[in-house]
């Protein structure tokens, strides 16, 4: 699949907080858009969600050249869990489970989550990590061919960041996904990502695959994609 991002533009008030954003997003790779508190990061998924309209530009999906529909195609990450707060974390999995004939069990992921130690706990009971982790596993039970996730494992401990990276990065691969993950916190996982849009006040200023930016960026002060976004903007983010 390919999901094409021409020219959207997004205004609150007088204030441009998209400008002119193209994109083309491929299926077995993983991009990272990464920007600063107020970049427009959400904006831009929330339009892609369908929960905000763009002023200008369009959003298209293509499978084998013919159009399709993004919004039953993706899974958006669920940050809120304010309607199932008297639910336990197994029925609301298996709640999910059950609105698709598709949905798709891993048992690894499900370990890897540690959600066996909290699955007769109410969801309104759990951490901020807890909850994370509920909703990380619903996103990939879902079974979507194109996957949203915005800042998916901020307050997951760094230990269950790098076992996640590997076992997402095999999953992305092997199920031939399209992820999109936005972030402005990557620390523990940066190998996950295999291409890198750079969001700065409402702009792409670079997009392209994290090696070949890696390497163009190579003599910047920070390493890494620290590297990458401070020869870009001028800002320091902390990537490691
Ligand atoms: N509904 C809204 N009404 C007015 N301004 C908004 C609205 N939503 C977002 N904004 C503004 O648009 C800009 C981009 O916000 P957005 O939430 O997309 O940024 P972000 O990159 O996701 O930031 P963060 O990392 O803090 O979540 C911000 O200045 C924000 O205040």
């Amino acid at each position: 699949m390919e999901l094409n991002v021409t020219k959207l533009s997004k205004r609150y008030g007088g204030r441009k907080v998209l400008q002119d954003v193209c994109l083309s997003f491929r299926s077995g790779r993983t991009y990272l858009i990464l920007g600063k508190n107020g970049a427009g990061k959400s904006t831009f998924i929330n339009i892609l969600a369908g929960n905000v309209n763009s002023d200008e530009g369009a959003v298209e999906l293509l499978e084998n050249g013919e159009t399709r529909d993004l919004q039953s195609n993706a899974i958006f990450q669920y940050q809120s869990f304010a309607s199932f707060r008297f639910l336990k974390v197994k029925e609301v999995l298996s709640f999910f489970a059950m609105t698709t004939a598709r949905a798709k069990e891993d048992p690894e992921l499900y370990e890897l989550l540690s959600l066996d130690r909290i699955k007769n706990r109410l969801i309104e009971n759990l951490s901020g990590g807890e909850r994370k982790a509920v909703s990380l596993y619903l996103t990939f039970l879902l079974n979507k061919k194109v996957v949203v996730l915005d800042e998916p494992f901020a307050e997951l401990d760094i230990e269950k960041k790098f076992l996640l990276e590997r076992h997402l990065k095999e999953k992305i691969t092997s199920q031939n996904l399209l992820a999109i993950i936005v972030s402005h916190e990557i620390s523990g996982y940066q190998e996950l990502f295999t291409d890198l849009v750079v969001l700065d006040e409402g702009r792409v200023v670079e997009a392209g695959e994290t090696r070949d930016l890696l390497e163009k960026y190579k003599n910047s002060p920070f390493r890494g994609l620290e590297g990458v976004f401070y020869s870009l903007t001028g800002k320091y983010i902390e990537v490691s």
